[in-house]
């Protein structure tokens, strides 16, 4: 029997969504302890006055989020607002493993932070997407071995996730040419729960609305690092849908010349053969959002348009789960040397 070592955990942020999922998938893993809970206005009120879907934790009361609370546990996730983190991370002792749910150290271009941010750039720290392709590559290795052994993890953000997930096995293989167009239907739940006026369900219900069209979406430099081109044409388009959560991205690109439907089979699938949690769905079977509710699968299609002469990719995952807290589980599972599913589930719950 393999004997592993358990861990302390401290989550900041445990009132919002990504610290809720986090805990929630914390709670079945089975050498995470959970230590210290902290928020910010919900300070003072039990974990259970906001996530009381979360049974085992539902008395616990959340502390201010300071370095204090934070430090003194093995691992600390910080999941808060773009801008929030780097701070407290800077102060964290450098043997603890930081996993930072936001924005704050995934972008290795300080310029690219400032103009789809704003404000001074924290750092880079190792991605927290184990499958990533780097340039030349056509099955994942380095991003897994970057993440081995680090104390600072940055989570990608999700909907950065299912575009990268659908289209990098075309970028490493040269098989498409650097012009594509990322369509998303995405759930609620990724835009936090602070209170918005075009979430209420009143408004939101029954319709579907597009937001940060036209180039302005923070997750377009996000994307383009991970592809390895920074200077390619990327028109992303996100659409908010009725559903609490889940992505289905759709991305196309022209096939490149020479390039054949098989050569494409082939490349998506060496790219994700053998991953634990990036699945090709036999061919003509295309992913619905809902197929990965709850587990940490994003499961991708793709095919090739011959009229339009582009291929076709699809990718579909939970934005709370892949696209964000299983992620970081899986990322922190390969920074402490545990096997990288411990805690995680690719079932999903379904209708
Ligand atoms: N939701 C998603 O699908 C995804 C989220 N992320 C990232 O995870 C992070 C958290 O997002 P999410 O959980 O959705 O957001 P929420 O709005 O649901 O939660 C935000 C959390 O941060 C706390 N907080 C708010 N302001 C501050 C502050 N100034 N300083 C410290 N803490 C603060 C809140 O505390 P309180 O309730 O007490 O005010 C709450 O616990 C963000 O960076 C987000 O981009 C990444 C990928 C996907
Ligand atoms: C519906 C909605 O608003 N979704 C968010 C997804 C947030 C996310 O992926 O995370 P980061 O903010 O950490 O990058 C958005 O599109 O900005």
């Amino acid at each position: 029997m393999v004997m592993h070592m358990s861990f302390s955990v401290a989550v900041a942020g445990a009132s919002g969504y990504a610290g809720g999922e986090t805990l929630r998938l914390l709670l079945g893993h089975p050498e995470a302890r959970i230590g210290a809970l902290t928020a910010h206005s919900n300070a003072g009120t039990p974990l259970g006055a906001h996530a009381p879907h979360l049974r085992g934790l539902a008395d616990r009361v959340l502390a201010p989020t300071s370095v204090d609370a934070l430090a003194g546990h093995d691992v600390v996730v910080l999941a808060l607002p773009h801008g929030a983190s780097g701070q407290i991370a800077a102060e964290l002792p450098p043997e603890t493993v930081v996993v930072d749910l936001g924005a704050d150290h995934r972008l290795t271009s300080a310029e690219a932070w400032q103009e789809y941010y704003g404000s001074a750039h924290a750092g880079s720290w190792p991605y927290g997407m184990p499958e990533l392709l780097h340039a030349g590559e056509t099955a994942p290795a380095r991003q897994r071995a970057a993440l081995a052994g680090t104390r600072r993890i940055a989570v990608p953000g999700c909907n950065v996730t299912a575009v990268t997930l659908g289209i990098q096995p075309g970028v490493a293989a040269g098989l498409i040419d650097p012009d594509i167009v990322a369509v998303l239907s995405v759930g609620y739940s990724g835009a936090g729960r602070s209170l918005k006026p075009h979430l209420l369900a009143a408004e939101a219900a029954g319709s579907a609305l597009p937001y940060a069209v036209g180039g302005t979406h923070r997750h377009i430099p996000e994307i383009l690092q991970n592809l390895g081109l920074p200077d390619a044409r990327l028109s992303f388009t996100p659409v908010l849908v009725p559903m609490s959560r889940g992505i289905l991205a759709t991305v196309t690109a022209p096939l490149a010349a020479g390039a054949t439907a098989d050569d494409v089979r082939a490349a998506w699938s060496a790219a994700y053969d053998g991953e634990p949690f990036v699945q090709l769905l036999p061919e003509g079977q295309w992913p619905a959002s809902g197929w990965t509710t709850g587990a940490n699968t994003a499961l991708v299609q793709v095919a090739v348009d011959r009229k339009a002469g582009r291929v076709v990719a699809v990718c579909a995952l939970d934005n709370l789960v892949k696209g964000t807290a299983g992620a970081a589980v899986q990322s922190l599972n390969l920074a402490l040397g545990l096997p990288e599913t411990l805690g995680l589930t690719v079932e999903g719950v379904a209708p």
